[in-house]
């Protein structure tokens, strides 16, 4: 399987998160990356390219023009204001706030931010464009013909919503591969995130639409991040009611719940009859995750790889979260090479 990846990852490095009441360093850190591309190497799974540049048309095509020009002037009106450190929200508009766009970039930075765990600094809007570039030169091989890609992607994408950051993801990398499989002829396109915590900025930016399927198993966000959406009563909007499928699963659950639940999603995406599938694939999900709470272990990946196989679907896989950093390559790329193996 190809593997798209560049460099540029390495510009977003996070120094602190305030993450269950104090600062903390970064657990989105460029070494995932970097252990999940050598063990990509190491098993041989297939060529590694770079990207190549799509511009702001596509990001544009998915997130609110005030969010991308927030993110492409944010550290320099940060910086500007004498500080060098990350910057991070200091408070949230909340109920019955006023919802107007601020104008300086402190209010901006609270206006366009889901949480205080994801840093914007000097390398941010390099490291998210190019992350972009992954995904989608990974759906232009799809769009070519081929059957299946690998976005090492990072940051990461799913948490970010058509106006919003959070969950150390800026651009929602999935969502914009997806509508770029929408717009080169694909009429009907799956999403799937497997990745432990819900994707709610997926889910945000085609919650409206009956063209992309958005599925997502995850912790059950009564109790996990990010608490306030991914239940499963949410099943899409006008258009869109039918084409949402949450599947929440108890902090803790076993790997057969969870298997049972991917099946479950696997039917609704044939039953929706989708000509492409994209992956959000964090393996956050693993027994050994530091900030999760479900039980895949290592050799668990490959099977999950083997069952999206059977789908006979084109598939972009695009990196989510995964935070055990030891493993992450080879969970990683047993999805992926499971996949390979049954396709
Ligand atoms: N106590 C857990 C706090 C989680 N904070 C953000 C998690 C983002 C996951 C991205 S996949
Ligand atoms: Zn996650």
């Amino acid at each position: 399987m190809l593997t798209i990846y560049s460099d540029s990852h390495r510009l977003q490095h996070g120094r602190s998160e305030l993450i269950d009441g104090t600062l903390k360093p970064c657990f989105e850190t460029p070494s995932r990356a970097d252990m999940v591309l050598a063990a990509v190497r190491q098993r041989d799974l297939g060529d590694v390219v770079h990207p190549r540049r799509h511009g702001l048309e596509p990001i544009l095509r998915v997130h609110d023009e005030g969010y991308v020009r927030f993110l492409e002037t944010a550290w320099q009106r940060w910086s500007e204001m004498g500080r060098d450190y990350d910057a991070l929200p200091k408070m949230w508009q909340i109920r019955r706030l006023r919802e107007a766009v601020p104008e300086h970039v402190e209010g901006q930075l609270c206006y366009y931010s889901m949480d205080c765990g994801t840093p914007i600094t000097a390398g941010t809007w390099q490291a998210a464009t190019a992350s972009v570039d992954v995904a989608l030169t990974g759906a232009d091989r799809l769009i070519g013909g081929e059957r299946a890609a690998f976005a090492l992607t990072r940051p990461p994408g799913h948490h970010a919503a058509r106006d919003y950051c959070g969950g150390y993801c800026f651009f929602n990398n999935a969502a914009i591969a997806a509508q770029a499989l929408r717009d080169h002829g694909m009429h009907r396109v799956a999403v799937l995130d497997v990745d432990y915590h819900h994707g709610n900025g997926t889910q945000d930016i085609f919650y409206h639409r009956s063209d992309v399927l958005f599925l997502s198993i995850h912790g059950d966000p009564r109790t996990e991040y990010p608490f306030f959406l991914g239940f499963a009563d949410e099943k899409g909007d006008g258009e869109g009611l039918g084409y949402n499928f949450n599947f929440p699963l108890a902090a803790g659950s076993c790997v057969s719940t969870w298997f049972f639940a991917l099946d479950c999603a696997l039917e609704q995406i044939a039953r929706f009859g989708a000509e492409a599938l994209v992956v959000s694939l964090g393996v956050d999900t693993f027994e050994g995750d530091p900030i999760s709470r479900f039980q895949l272990g290592t050799p668990d990946f490959v099977t999950l790889g083997a069952r999206l196989a059977a789908l006979k679907l084109p598939t972009l896989f695009c990196l989510e979260g995964g935070y055990a950093v030891g493993p992450i390559g080879d969970n990683v790329v047993n999805v992926l090479a499971g996949f390979e193996a049954r396709s």
